[in-house]
């Protein structure tokens, strides 16, 4: 059944993205549209009224549908770890036990936050947040973004097990007012608790008292937690069926509630339920998540473009590509079926990108003219971030909506082919009102959203990521044994670099 549906999408004949809008005037209204504070704009893709009845079948096919529902409901979708993915539930949309229970978590977060607000562990100023993967990308992307006036607490997001990473945060923190939260799923992720070890050091070594006594831990393994020496009140917990890089909605997000108050961090729920409300309820035509996953998989599974660009025109985005490239590359980078079958195509395209207008002076030049078909995605707002000259905010959004303009509709040079633009090259534009916590919520969980719903057109499972364990394993036989058992590149890179005679 999914076979046949396949066929039918590639056998939709492709329109000539040139002239599509002569051809099919009606396409901005169907192909435009906004979800709360978000403008979606597909009408410069590939995506005709036949090519969305054939994946609206692809996605009957897929039972697309069921899986949603599962999805919701707290059921067991991510079947080889057999556990639920219950990040919505975080939000207030899941199954009613599993609200609860986030619910009560979050209160939890709350009252810790407000005891630090009120001095509780002393006059804090600087928040040292040790985490790696889920555990950091998305607290990054929150303080990033939103935290630019916030100036409550200097955070310092340190992921990376390279001690220069660690140097570099502490510098300017002064130990005696800083707090270390040490956040990982496991409690066992060796750059994490390497870096939170030095990172006591460093307080130890700074004349601090009690060092553990400033330590909050963020984690679905509390047990772990009390054993490294976090005190049981300063632990807070999430569920186990929240996916690490689905996690910031979670006590994982909690130098976020800190840094940019709970108001906003609540706003930021409240805006990723209003997107969970629309993927669950909109109807195929009208639904962003899902479109979008099938404008993602005409690209990748038909086109074969084997990569995705996203260009966020605003400064306070830079940090959402990498964020994505974790959530939708770790998710759906993937080579089997739920049943362990081989799939059928081309699985996640690899995701890259940049800010704009940087990236125009960079790498536009191989969208234009190079021979690699990338489609490319647009984030805007329309409210500006920065209190300058209007003509700042002018000249991002200009050049913004000049570069999609300038990918569908090329140029034609017979006389001098190095001047030619062969245009033709697909763009979506997603237009937010303003980059605040309940816009960025919704943003964040519509790509949650259109990652698993790829995954479901696809027929795989996006909640494991067993492919990082074998480099995981390898390194600590390194740590063991040295160079022994490998081969002569792998033993002479070990003997030259780490041995210590
Ligand atoms: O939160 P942790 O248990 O420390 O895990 C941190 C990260 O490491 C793993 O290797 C996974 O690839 C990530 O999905 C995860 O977010």
């Amino acid at each position: 059944m999914t076979d046949i549906s396949w066929n039918a999408v590639r056998a939709v004949a492709e329109p000539d993205l040139r002239t599509i809008f002569e051809s099919d005037p009606d396409r901005l209204d169907r192909l435009a549209f906004k979800v709360g504070s978000l403008r979606f704009d597909w009408s410069k893709t590939h995506m005709t009224p036949a090519l969305m009845a054939a994946f609206a079948d692809l996605a009957q096919a897929s039972d697309f549908t069921a899986r949603r529902d599962a999805l919701f409901s707290g059921a067991s979708v991510n079947v080889t770890e057999d556990r639920a993915a219950e990040h919505s539930a975080e939000r207030g949309e899941g199954a009613p036990d599993s609200v609860a229970r986030a619910k009560a978590l979050h209160n939890r977060m709350r009252a810790l936050i407000d005891a630090i607000e009120a001095g509780a562990l002393g006059p804090i100023r600087h928040i040292v947040h040790v985490g790696i993967g889920g555990s950091a990308l998305g607290p990054d992307l929150l303080i990033d973004a939103l935290g630019r006036d916030a100036g409550r607490y200097d955070v310092a997001i340190v992921s990376n097990v390279d001690g220069c990473a660690l140097e570099e945060a502490i510098r300017d923190f002064d130990p005696q007012a800083t707090l270390l939260a040490i956040a990982s799923k496991t409690f066992t992720t060796t750059e994490t608790m390497l870096n939170a070890r030095s990172a006591i050091n460093w307080m130890v070594e700074g004349g601090v008292d009690d060092p553990y006594g400033r330590v909050v831990a963020l984690t679905a393994a509390p047990d772990k937690a009390v054993e490294w020496g976090v005190d049981e009140t300063r632990i807070l917990p999430f569920s186990e069926t929240v996916g690490g890089r689905y996690s910031l909605w979670s006590s994982i997000g909690f130098p976020a509630a800190l840094g940019l108050g709970w108001d906003a961090f609540e706003s930021l729920l409240e805006g990723a339920a209003e997107m969970d409300r629309h993927f669950r309820l909109a109807p195929v035509e009208k639904n962003a998540p899902l479109i979008a996953a099938f404008v993602d998989r005409y690209y990748a599974g038909v086109k074969g473009c084997q990569t995705r660009a996203l260009f966020a025109y605003d400064e306070r985005l830079r940090l959402l590509p990498s964020y994505l490239q974790q959530l939708e590359m770790e998710s759906n980078g993937k080579s089997v079926k739920l049943d362990g079958s081989p799939v059928d195509g081309p699985t996640a395209p690899i995701t890259w990108g940049g800010v704009g207008t940087d990236a125009q002076h960079a790498v536009f030049q191989l969208l234009h003219q190079g021979t690699h078909l990338v489609p490319v995605e647009f984030v805007a707002s329309i409210e500006p971030g920065d209190l300058l000259d209007p003509a700042h905010h002018r000249a991002l959004l200009t050049n913004c909506f000049a570069q999609g303009a300038a990918l569908m509709r090329g140029r034609e040079n017979p006389a001098d082919p190095a001047r030619a633009y062969p245009g033709g090259r697909p763009s979506t534009t997603i237009l937010m009102d303003d980059v605040g916590p309940h816009a960025l919520g919704a943003l964040i969980a519509f790509y949650e959203h259109r990652t698993f719903a790829n995954a479901v057109l696809m027929g795989i499972n996006p909640f494991d990521q067993f492919g990082v364990e074998l480099g995981k394993e390898i390194a600590r036989s390194i740590e063991k044994d040295g160079p022994s058992g490998f081969d002569p590149s792998t033993s002479a890179l070990i003997d030259l670099a780490m041995n210590d005679e």
